[in-house]
């Protein structure tokens, strides 16, 4: 029967096609006392086995669609399955305490955890306390009987579906065959829809019961311009869809036309409308949306990857490749920002009750400097190979900001001693995404080159609202006069130091915004790729004599979100 369901719309994009459940199978079990050894110890060598067919598979599909290093986490599965140390820990354990095979795994597994996780100075074995989890996992699932998910094995058209999904699982989707996901947390900022909407795949996120709405295997239309599901629709229903999707792919086209203007406003103001990207395999969708440049080069991902640290020169290679592809245009290359609810799993974090309050971004570079001085060795050399600027995340204090300065120039300084050439011209910014930094943003302005203003944060912190929970996503209000009177402080403060202020969160891209954001000066706006065009066609549209006198009342007249949403909607109406 058909059925529908509301959520966030997250990605753009409209698509039909049979459900796909990505939901984690029940591993629980008991551990009981048994008779006959033997026969759990065949239990376990076939659930072995299986397991190891299973993961070669996965190899390969891994190393054809990601590449040969990216499947070599699978390798080291497979070798774990292999050791007989392993292997036979868990035989002994089912002979000697005479118990299940899945007591004596997960017994073997956590010791083997426990042990690799103490080695605090070996990053390598730490890493194996990962692998060693996710495999003990694929074989508990086996011996259960349980079928755990795999987005690697489809091989079919299908909508995932999903209760949340991190972002390495959204890195490993293949939109060839994944052509649209829905899940039942989330909000628009969380970073999977983020990189929905650089794949172009469209999403649906926060809809609360779309995995228990939904059976494997139903039809499922989901449309990522209004958040709307329909599971099991009519025919009416699916033509319907289709013509959306035509109606949206020909406003695509329109948009197209515009891919080597300038983003100019009717009043003839130029504007910097830049991409975001989070790894090099991004810049085929910047060069295609003709972006004016790199707002943001999320390094984060290259490191979540990766199995283990990238070197200077993996990282250099990345950064040259996008420096060369873009310049003469500007490259806004953030240092890695880590935490929150981007993790690597050889770089294990304290357990945090507030995860996006505390180790993370700037505070873990400062601290593990070895990792920060590898990644402005690798910057610094890169530099020479285009307009390179560099942005520090997460700064809360101006000490913060001179302690990262201080190791670049040191960098800087042992690298041209050794005659290596790096530019002499980068400059060196922060994101700015604490409030303490918005409301300072007049001092800061002294010290940095640039701000650029991530929303995605300084909303959820202004707020107290959690940018990826969609019960307080009512709370999540990115044209509260609040917001909007930080974001002109720091366009001002920038401005009167003679440097220029950017955006970089997700509200750069947003129709509603950019308006507000021309009435106040924004110098540049860095987006999904994808938004570029449909904001460049925008600002055509505009003149910022209006906008200004618009942004006024929403800064001093206006008490609400919802209010500025309505005064944009009537500013911009007959455009
Ligand atoms: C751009 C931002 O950074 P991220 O989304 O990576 O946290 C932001 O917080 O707005
Ligand atoms: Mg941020």
């Amino acid at each position: 029967m058909t059925k529908s369901l509301k959520g966030i719309a997250a990605s753009d994009g409209i698509a039909t096609a049979k459900a796909y459940l990505l939901v984690q199978p029940d591993l629980s079990f008991s551990q009981t006392s048994i008779q006959d050894p033997e026969k759990e110890i065949d239990r376990l060598h076939k659930a072995l086995s299986q397991s190891n067919d299973e993961l070669q598979i996965i190899r390969d599909k891994a190393a054809k669609s990601l590449g040969e290093e990216e499947a070599q986490v699978f390798d080291a599965h497979m070798m774990i399955l292999a050791d007989p140390e392993f292997a036979g820990a868990i035989e002994n354990k089912i002979k000697d305490d005479k118990i299940n095979a899945e007591g004596a795994l997960k017994s073997v597994s956590d010791m083997f955890i426990a042990t690799f996780e103490a080695m605090t100075d070996n990053a390598y074995m730490q890493e194996r306390a990962a692998d060693i989890r996710d495999v003990t996992k694929r074989i508990l699932a086996h011996l259960l009987g349980r079928v755990l998910p795999n987005p690697a094995l489809i091989d079919e058209e299908v909508i995932l579906v999903a209760h949340d999904l991190t972002p390495s699982d959204t890195a490993q989707l293949d939109k060839n065959f994944v052509k649209a996901f829905v899940t039942d947390i989330g909000g628009r900022t969380a970073h999977s829809a983020i990189m929905a909407r650089s794949l172009e795949i469209p999403a649906i996120v926060g809809t609360d019961s779309i995995t228990t709405s939904v059976e494997a295997g139903e039809m499922v239309t989901v449309n990522g311009l209004t958040g709307e599901v329909t599971i099991d629709p009519s025919e009416a229903q699916i033509a319907q869809a289709q013509a959306d999707a035509d109606a949206f792919a020909k406003q695509k086209a329109e948009w197209q036309l515009l891919k080597t203007a300038a983003s100019v406003t009717a009043d003839g103001k130029h504007f910097d409308v830049a991409a975001n990207i989070g790894t090099p395999k991004d810049l085929d969708g910047v060069l295609a949306n003709g972006a004016e440049g790199i707002g943001l080069y999320r390094t984060e991902f290259l490191y979540m990857d990766s199995a283990e640290l990238p070197t200077e020169d993996d990282q250099f290679e990345a950064y040259k490749k996008v420096l060369e592809t873009m310049n003469p245009k500007p490259v806004v290359v953030r240092t890695m920002d880590i935490g929150g609810d981007k993790h690597l799993p050889y770089l294990p974090l304290p357990d945090e009750q507030n995860p996006f309050l505390g180790y993370r971004a700037i505070r873990i570079s400062l601290d593990r400097q070895d990792i920060f001085r590898t990644q402005l060795r690798a910057l610094l050399r890169a530099s020479a190979f285009g307009n390179l600027r560099i942005m520090f995340p997460m700064i809360a204090t101006i000490q913060e900001f001179e302690a990262a300065k201080k190791v670049f120039l040191e960098e800087k300084d042992n690298l041209v001693k050794a005659g290596v050439k790096v530019s002499d011209s980068i400059q060196l910014g922060i994101m700015i995404e604490i409030p303490a930094a918005a409301v300072l943003a007049d001092q800061f302005a002294k010290h940095v080159d640039f701000f650029s203003i991530g929303t995605n944060d300084l909303i959820q912190y202004t707020m107290a609202a959690d940018r990826g929970n969609d019960r307080v996503s009512y709370l999540y209000q990115p044209y509260n006069p609040s917001i909007l009177r930080l974001i002109k402080h720091v366009i001002d403060s920038a401005h009167k130091e003679g440097k220029w202020a950017g955006m970089c969160g997700e509200a750069a891209g947003d129709p509603i915004m950019v308006p507000l954001l021309l009435g106040l000066g924004l110098d540049e706006y860095s987006m999904s790729a994808t938004s570029v065009l449909r904001v460049r066609s925008l600002m055509k549209k505009l003149s910022t004599a209006d906008m200004a006198e618009m942004a006024e009342k929403a800064l001093n007249d206006s008490i609400s979100n919802d209010e500025n949403k309505a005064l944009v909607e009537k500013y911009t109406a007959a455009k």
